[in-house]
């Protein structure tokens, strides 16, 4: 997979966040955007993933076999670990998992509670979500994203609510299961991107 920005740039009312973003991400990279708070890192990875529409410049999204993606289609390529994405409240977590399998498949060779059991959710496999802890949700989140079998992950702060305990099986997790995928994180926090070797620094586009 390529996502290739050109010129990118994001306004909200008259304020401009970022200008002239470009930047091109590759295969099996794994990229860190950094910034201070309010410095438009979780604007720029919405922009990547589609959730939000960019003010001018262009992307362009092309699969590894070379054939251009529609923006549209992008969302059956990734998956998005981000605090302000809500999983469905009512549901278990057996409810959860299952229902994102009707969009996505797991890596193979792992069973919806085996996951659940890696990430430390075995016991809330029939706990509805309005009853988890934040961590607890975090955990869910992260096992929907990194166990589905898409060659992009994006992480919009991804150990946000997690303990220690979270934060290295997160780490672990990555280093297992990420080699051989596309993965940008946007962070403040050296454990959630320290795995990445190239860095952006959104103030450079301001
Ligand atoms: N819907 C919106 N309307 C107006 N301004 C917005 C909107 N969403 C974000 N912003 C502004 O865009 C800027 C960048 O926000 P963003 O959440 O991308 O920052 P961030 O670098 O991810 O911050 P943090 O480290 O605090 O998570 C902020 O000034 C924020 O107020």
């Amino acid at each position: 997979m390529t996502i290739s920005l050109n010129q990118v740039g994001k306004r909200y009312n008259y304020d401009w966040i970022f200008r002239r973003f470009s930047f091109t991400f590759t295969g099996t990279g794994h990229y860190a955007i950094l910034g201070a708070n309010g410095s438009g890192k979780s604007t720029l990875l919405q922009i990547i993933s589609g959730h939000h529409h960019h003010s001018e410049g262009s992307i362009a999204y092309q699969s590894a076999e070379g054939k251009t993606l529609p923006q549209d289609q992008f969302f059956r390529h990734s998956a998005i670990v981000a605090p302000y994405l809500e999983l469905v409240e009512e549901f278990t977590l057996e409810e959860c998992f299952g229902f994102h399998l009707h969009f996505k498949s797991f890596l193979p060779g792992l069973t919806p509670k085996e996951i659940a059991q890696t990430v430390g959710l075995e016991k809330a496999w029939r706990k509805q979500v309005r009853n988890f802890s934040s961590g607890m949700k975090q955990r869910a989140r992260l096992a929907l994203a990194i166990f589905s079998d898409v060659p992009v992950l994006l992480l919009d702060e991804p150990c946000t609510n997690l303990d220690a305990d979270g934060v290295s099986l997160y780490q672990q997790l990555i280093s297992k299961y990420c080699s051989n995928r596309m993965v940008i994180v946007s962070s403040n926090e050296e454990a959630e991107y320290g795995f990445c070797k190239e860095r952006i620094h959104i103030t450079d586009y301001k």
